[in-house]
């Protein structure tokens, strides 16, 4: 049997769906660099300088534009396939986590066997490549290309080096960022700049987000944004055409695809973006945070580059800055924002150095947060409080989407206090910004999606779900208030959410389903959460004491005691996670009394934290 390779694989599948992509595909193999050709010589200027390369490589090179580039930011290597590794069978549907892919990336976990392997990852890669290919199509000056950033995940280097293989094997372009933030890869999809072979076609993170270090998983994004759950599923299914084609064929006589990677230091880009963003907004002072103290807490995730390469040129003192170097194994606190611990170590960094200003991210800077100088966190409403302060002052009147965790106090606050509209919608990032551009493209104006995870993306900023551009704009704030003599210090942003009304009980439950559970009768623990949600809206309508919400997008949300409680499924686990708020904690196990009668009788379902929370009176 003949040695069956991805690529050759891969090559069957684009002569069936675009004939023409077989042509740059040979195109490609001849212009691809062997090994010994991957020496950048230094001293070229402008061009690309290969050593021992033929003249017909020369030729191709010479052909496409992107071998023209700046030798101070990039760099050429070369990816080969030399795993040995046996393949074992992947299931690539479980991978899918709405519109992630996420999985077990590192053994040693009891429990958690590696399911994102680097063989499933290429074959994930070179499914991305295809899904692409069908949307859009190279023209005749260059190939498609993919730029591929990582976070601090200690499986990183593998799996982006599985990601070059499988983007390669299609024939596109790939174009290393290493580490990245998540908004920085959507970026460069937009950016116009060709010295760094941008705008790319498809961008590929490589993170979990916040999630344990073991795991790890992918986000593709195209100039239209993330791509979105049925996007994914139909690039898991291509994978698993793709991984059992070989896995049948075997693999141990597998080709080398020494295909050659080219790097740029893309995030020097993406950075100097935010900083000419604050220096507009201060009437473009160069260094408009002058001697404002601000401290910044990446938690060893990618958001380091923050303090020196975006506060630092703005003038910042950045001393006291904590977990900025990358370490996949997170060893002060979770990097999210959402993480109590995570908060207090940024809180407490703000206090112990007198700062200004505290700003914290999570691991691909997605989401963040922030602290005022007395200590006090702009986090989850607070923060969606803050934002849409800033934005309603510049549109005056417009929608806030926000998910479905936000408080009545939030709501009050948006629409008595800052004349604006909130539309409360589902959990979700993406679910949150899908909806803010499904507004605007019905004529309802909004320019902020807005999660309570610390999620935020603005329309000025192409939708971009970016933790660096939410705090760009409360830098903007800080040096516009400056410069204009209106304001010095975070009381500014302080002032800004005067007048919120914050509940003295806000609590979260999250009470699992037991997937294995006879209760469920062999169905899915959705079917079996929506039953949950069903029984306890039937009751709730018998209850003169509680009200549900008239308007509301996802789970049962009840008004009541003063407060409210919203009891939904989650969208990744089989958890239903419980929200419950109130002016005090009386009135909180009054709602999670009314709760616990309505759902104990699903015994599949572990309510023994909500026991716990009603019995605490
Ligand atoms: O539904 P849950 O389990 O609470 O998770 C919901 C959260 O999942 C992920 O973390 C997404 O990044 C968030 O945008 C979303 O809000």
């Amino acid at each position: 049997m003949s040695a069956t390779t991805l690529k050759t694989l891969q090559n069957v599948f684009m002569a069936q769906s675009c004939p023409r992509n077989r042509h740059l595909d040979t195109q490609y193999r001849r212009d691809r660099c062997a090994p010994d050709m991957c020496n950048l010589l230094p001293t070229q200027v402008g061009k690309c300088a290969w050593t021992s390369i033929s003249s017909m490589q020369l030729h191709h090179l010479a052909k496409y534009k992107s071998c023209t580039w700046n030798r101070k930011t990039v760099y050429c290597n070369a990816v080969s396939a030399t795993s040995t590794t046996p393949m074992e069978k992947v299931d690539f549907r479980k991978l899918q986590n709405g519109s992630d892919i996420r999985g077990v990336a590192v053994a040693g976990v009891e429990g958690e066997p590696v399911n994102l392997t680097n063989l499933g990852t290429e074959a994930i890669a070179a499914a991305f490549a295809m899904w692409l290919l069908d949307r859009k199509k190279p023209d005749a000056s260059r190939r498609l290309r993919v730029s591929i950033g990582h976070d601090s995940r200690i499986s990183a280097q593998a799996l982006q080096d599985a990601v070059s293989r499988g983007i390669a094997s299609a024939g596109l372009d790939v174009i290393q960022y290493g580490l990245a933030s998540t908004p920085a890869m959507f970026n460069s999809t937009l950016t116009v700049n060709e010295e760094f072979f941008c705008p790319v076609d498809g961008s590929i993170m490589i993170t979990a987000s916040h999630l344990p270090y073991n795991r790890n998983g992918f986000k593709f994004f195209t100039n239209g944004g993330g791509l979105g759950k049925a996007d994914i599923k139909d690039i898991l299914e291509r994978a698993t055409s793709i991984y059992d084609k070989i896995y049948v064929e075997g693999f141990e006589n597998r080709e080398k695809t020494d295909s050659a990677v080219k790097k740029v230091d893309y995030m020097s880009v993406y950075t100097s973006d935010l900083v000419k963003a604050v220096r507009r907004a201060a009437q473009d002072i160069e260094k408009p945070l002058e001697g404002f103290h601000i401290v910044v807490d990446a938690g060893n995730g990618a958001g380091g580059f923050f303090a020196a390469t975006v506060l630092e040129p703005l003038g910042a003192i950045t001393t006291g800055s904590q977990f900025l170097e990358p370490d996949g194994m997170f060893p002060n606190h979770i990097p999210n924002p959402e993480d109590k611990a995570a908060m207090k170590a940024i809180t407490q960094a703000v206090l112990d150095n007198k700062a200004d200003l505290g700003i914290i991210f999570d691991t691909d800077v997605d989401r963040s947060a922030a602290v005022d100088s007395t200590g006090s966190e702009f986090n989850r409403n607070r923060l969606i409080a803050l934002m849409s302060a800033i934005v309603l002052e510049e549109h005056p009147g417009t929608t806030i989407v926000t998910d479905s965790v936000t408080s009545d106090g939030l709501t009050t606050f948006i629409e008595k206090k800052l004349g604006g509209k909130h539309h409360r919608f589902k959990r979700g990032y993406k679910n949150v910004i899908d909806e803010a551009i499904r507004l605007n493209s019905v004529g309802e104006e909004s320019h902020l999606a807005i999660e309570t995870s610390g999620h935020g993306a603005l329309k000025e900023n192409h939708w971009l779900d970016d933790g660096a551009y939410t705090m760009v704009k409360l830098l903007n704030k800080l040096a516009s208030a400056r410069a204009s003599g209106t304001g010095v210090g975070s009381e500014v942003l302080t002032h800004l959410v005067e007048g919120l009304d914050e509940p003295a009980v806000a609590v979260e439950l999250r009470l699992k389903i037991d997937q294995n559970h006879v209760d469920l009768k062999g169905g899915s623990f959705r079917d079996y959460g929506e039953a949950v949600l069903q029984h306890l809206e039937s009751k709730i309508d018998g209850d003169p004491k509680l009200q549900k919400a008239p308007v509301n997008y996802e789970g049962v949300r009840v008004s009541g005691f003063g407060g409210w409680f919203l009891l939904r499924l989650s969208l990744h686990d089989p958890v239903l996670p419980l929200n419950i708020e109130a002016a005090n904690s009386e009135d909180a196990v009054k709602l999670g009394l009314a709760v616990l009668g309505a759902v104990k009788e699903f015994s599949a379902l572990d309510t023994s934290g909500l026991d716990k929370f009603v019995q605490r009176l």
